[in-house]
């Protein structure tokens, strides 16, 4: 098993590789997408007739659109579901929205049916949950939770605490979960297995420390 890391060092490592290396967050977060679509395809647990992408407005919402428009672009059927405010979505994460508007890539809204979709994207949060989850995030984790479709979380299934494997008011049961980087410690507690599944680490160019850098 790969070393397993906090989410304050996940943060270090984001803030480190993006700011201290060199490599732009936008290229991070189109290597972090394509691994997630690849995992997509290769898991014979998820049914990939009709997605939703459960987008919160951060980072890992921007994640989310990256799979969104990397499933549209090879004929999968797609639609995207924007949870939170617009008008707080990070630089990358608009990036990410205005190309899936490119590709007209479809909306729904709160009172979609998530029965009528297959398998769902958890892409609400995933190393920024900071507090306990309410409002909409909750509703949505609820009903995503009470639907028959699959769930695939990005990163940390929305809802659980990172560290401890602890649910923060209620979080994603995933099917499955593709984790950036490294393995978040909270995921290999016994406790968070229903909510992780079975789970990707996937590798974008995040490294702890290695002998050749020059710290
Ligand atoms: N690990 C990496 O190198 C990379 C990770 N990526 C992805 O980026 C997210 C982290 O993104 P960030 O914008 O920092 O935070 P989140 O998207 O997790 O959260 C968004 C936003 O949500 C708010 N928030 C926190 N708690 C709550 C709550 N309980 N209810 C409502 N809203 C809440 C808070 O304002 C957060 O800022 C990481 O997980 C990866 O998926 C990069 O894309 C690629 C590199
Ligand atoms: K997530």
């Amino acid at each position: 098993m790969t070393q397993a890391i906090t989410v304050e060092e996940s943060r270090e490592l984001d803030d480190k590789t993006i700011n201290k290396i060199g490599i732009p967050s936008l290229v991070l977060m189109e290597r972090a997408g394509l691994k997630i679509y690849e995992n997509m395809l290769e898991n014979h647990d998820l049914y990939l007739s009709n997605i939703l992408i459960l987008a919160g407005t951060g980072n890992n919402g921007g994640d989310g659109l990256v799979v969104a428009r990397l499933l549209a672009t090879h004929g999968y059927k797609v639609s995207i579901l924007i949870v939170g405010n617009p008008d707080h979505a990070s630089e990358d994460h608009q990036a990410q929205a205005r190309i899936c508007n490119y590709y007209q890539i479809p909306k729904v809204f709160m009172d979609a049916d998530f029965n009528k979709f297959t398998t769902l994207v958890d892409a609400l949060f995933g190393s920024g949950l900071s507090r306990n989850v309410g409002g909409d995030f909750a509703t949505v984790i609820d009903k995503a939770n009470a639907s028959t479709a699959k769930i695939h979380a990005i990163d940390i299934p929305s809802g659980l605490n990172g560290d401890t494997g602890e649910v923060m008011g209620t979080a994603i049961k995933a099917t499955s979960t593709s984790t950036v980087a490294y393995p978040k410690v909270g995921m290999l507690k016994d406790q968070a297995k229903p909510y992780t599944g079975k789970f990707y680490v996937d590798d974008i160019g995040i490294y702890r420390g290695t002998t050749f850098e020059n710290e």
